[in-house]
């Protein structure tokens, strides 16, 4: 028997993502898809590219609407999910993939979002190497409601996890830039992100530590075992529809020499089907991820700067939110974790 699924916001990127690839998926049946000023319409009228989908109408967003499936995927703005969550206590499996549930210290939330805070929920990143052994995968199983994570944290937090906590790097002095595609923005319409504003041009955003995604960032290298982690993080717009490439570096620890870095690397994701770490000298390109639930990493020692640089790509649609989500959902629910996930991307 299929697994009853709706998507809400499914007019959007992130939503249009998670159609595509549970098209693909052999035990979820999507049977309701929502949007806001676009219900009503077709959803082939708003995502074309979904065949699969062609007689499928966007419904309102409600928690009637919702209510009655196994499974409901959010995609919805920050701050509407959080909302909408309280009525869906009949359904078994919610998986957000808002910020609305991520944090765990009101106090970052308070700093960095608007409105009312809300209960953590299981963190959607099954690779997160944690202190004391085993990785977030665990906590995924038999999960009800699920957090998936941002994407350029999940970026940073799959490039340095394994070395901050098998203490070959330090986590107080970390830092991290990042080249992101304009889809992260979502779909609405922004000025910033006219064709004409950002084509042929890179464009620097929330400089200076004012990303809401630096907590975030901060609470799964702590979950990692980072002591008094500190990152600074800046992300960079390039005019590329999907992918992240972040170049995240931090100190040597103190007495590690370069030879024995590679292997903590080696160690966290050697059984992982999603992560890879390519071979010495090779670094990933976004281009080799597009449409993946893969991250890619590529590690190098600076020697005559004590510094390990680590740079990650990966889909922002794929394993940076849709693909994480379903991943996480397999977990949760028994399957088999890749069910309907792509590992390869496409190219050229
Ligand atoms: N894009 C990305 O790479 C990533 C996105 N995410 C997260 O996923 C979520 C969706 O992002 P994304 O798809 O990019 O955003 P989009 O702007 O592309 O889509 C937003 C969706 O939410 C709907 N919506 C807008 N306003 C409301 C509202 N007030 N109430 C209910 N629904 C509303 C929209 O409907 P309509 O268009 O019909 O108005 C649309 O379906 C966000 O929380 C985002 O942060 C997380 C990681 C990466
Ligand atoms: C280009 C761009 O604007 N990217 C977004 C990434 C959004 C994301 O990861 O999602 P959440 O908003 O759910 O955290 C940003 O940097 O804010």
């Amino acid at each position: 028997m299929s697994i009853a699924v709706a998507v809400a916001g499914a007019s959007g990127y992130a939503g249009g993502e998670l159609l595509r690839l549970l098209a693909a998926h052999p035990e979820f049946e999507v049977r309701t898809v929502t949007a806001h000023q676009n219900a009503g319409q077709s959803l082939s009228s708003v995502h074309p590219h979904l065949h699969s989908y062609r007689d499928l109408v966007l419904a309102e967003t409600t928690r009637e609407t919702l209510a009655g499936h196994d499974v409901v995927f959010l995609a919805l703005p920050h701050g509407q999910s959080g909302a909408i969550t309280d009525g869906l206590g009949s359904v078994g499996l919610v998986v957000d993939c808002g910020a609305d549930h991520r944090l765990t210290d009101a106090a970052d939330w308070a700093s960095f979002y608007e409105g009312d805070f809300h209960e953590p929920w299981t963190y959607g990143l099954p690779e997160l190497v944690l202190a004391g052994g085993g990785t977030q995968r665990e906590r995924l199983v038999a999960a009800k409601r699920i957090a998936v994570p941002g994407c350029n944290v999940t970026a940073i937090t799959l490039g340095l996890a394994p070395g901050i906590r098998d203490r070959v790097v330090m986590a107080d002095d970390l830092v991290a830039v990042l080249a992101v595609g304009t889809s992260g923005a979502g779909k609405s319409l922004k000025p910033e992100l006219l064709a004409s504003e950002i084509a042929g041009s890179a464009s620097p955003y929330a400089v200076g530590g004012v990303h809401r995604h630096t907590p975030e960032i901060r609470q799964n290298l702590a979950a990692a075992g980072g002591r008094n982690v500190s990152v600074s993080f800046t992300p960079v717009l390039v005019p590329m529809s999907r992918g992240i490439l972040a170049t995240s570096t931090a100190r040597l620890a103190p007495g590690i020499r370069a030879a024995e870095v590679r292997a903590s690397w080696e160690a966290a994701y050697a059984d992982e089907e999603f992560v890879t770490l390519l071979p010495e000298g090779r670094f990933p390109k976004t281009a080799d991820v597009v449409g993946a639930n893969t991250a890619l990493l590529g590690l190098a020692v600076d020697e005559s700067a004590g510094r390990v640089v680590v740079v990650s790509a990966i889909d922002n649609l794929v394993k940076g939110t849709a693909g994480a989500a379903i991943q996480s959902a397999n977990i949760a629910l028994g399957l088999p974790e890749s069910l309907g996930l792509p590992v390869n991307g496409v190219a050229p």
